[in-house]
């Protein structure tokens, strides 16, 4: 008999406030691009909330919050700028959070494949992983743009997972917000949180199947969660 075709597990990444802390890099340019709108610099413990649904969400929650009301054309200008600056300081700051790449290297030593599912665009999210010598790590950068549909719409997770060459019963989803647990339910992954990220609700009260506290936790998560634990 031949034998049944196996599929290595896919390990699906959030990217912003999962793999790497890029609050710094986003949140300067956020306060440019108010400056730039007339409005007075937020409190970073407010704008760090903000990231999550991708750069045009946090342009727009940053002008509602400074209370500033633009017409579309200038909507976009600021978006256009906002994404000009970002990309030329993609990664003064960023890096990766303490423990992912022994926690990378440990997963695919285990034969699992890694990729991520960002809601970040997906040209600046090759960008970022390319300046911190991640790229090679991801079979596969799914942004916010790469399909038509993007988190917590379950097509994302899916689309990531398929173009890994997975199947969706054998992922695991692994973010840091509430987008991320969302999607990972509404394609039925399991999805574990990290608590270092950036999210409106608390990390522990998301509702994920595992919560870990540091990379150092993740690579003896997974092994449960895919072992149906
Ligand atoms: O940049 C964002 O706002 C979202 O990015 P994430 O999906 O990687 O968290
Ligand atoms: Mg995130």
């Amino acid at each position: 008999m031949p034998a049944m075709p196996s599929h290595p597990a896919v390990i699906a990444f959030d990217l912003d406030g999962t793999l790497v802390d890029t609050a710094p890099d986003l949140l300067d340019t956020l306060d440019i691009v108010l400056n730039e709108a007339g409005a007075p610099p937020l409190p970073r413990e407010d704008t760090r909330r903000m990231i999550g649904a991708g750069a045009r969400a946090l342009v727009q929650r940053g002008l509602d919050a400074a209370g500033i009301a633009v017409d579309p054309a200038a909507f976009d200008r600021l978006y256009d700028r906002f994404l000009e600056h970002y990309a030329d300081h993609i990664a003064d700051s960023s890096r990766p959070f303490p423990g992912l790449l022994a926690a990378l290297d440990a997963l695919e030593a285990r034969g699992h494949v890694l990729a991520v599912c960002t809601n970040k665009l997906e040209y600046l999210s090759r960008l970022l992983l390319d300046r911190l010598d991640l790229t090679s790590r991801f079979k596969v950068i799914a942004g916010a743009d790469t399909f038509a549909v993007h988190k917590p719409d379950a097509g994302h997770l899916i689309g990531t997972v398929e173009q890994a060459g997975g199947m969706i019963t054998r992922a695991i989803m692994v973010g840091d917000s509430l987008t991320d647990v969302l999607t990972a339910r509404n394609a039925g992954v399991p999805v574990i949180v990290v608590p270092f990220g950036y999210t409106e609700t608390p990390a522990e009260e998301l509702g994920g199947d595992a919560f870990i506290g540091h990379y150092d936790l993740l690579p003896e998560t997974v092994d449960r969660l895919l072992a149906g634990e």
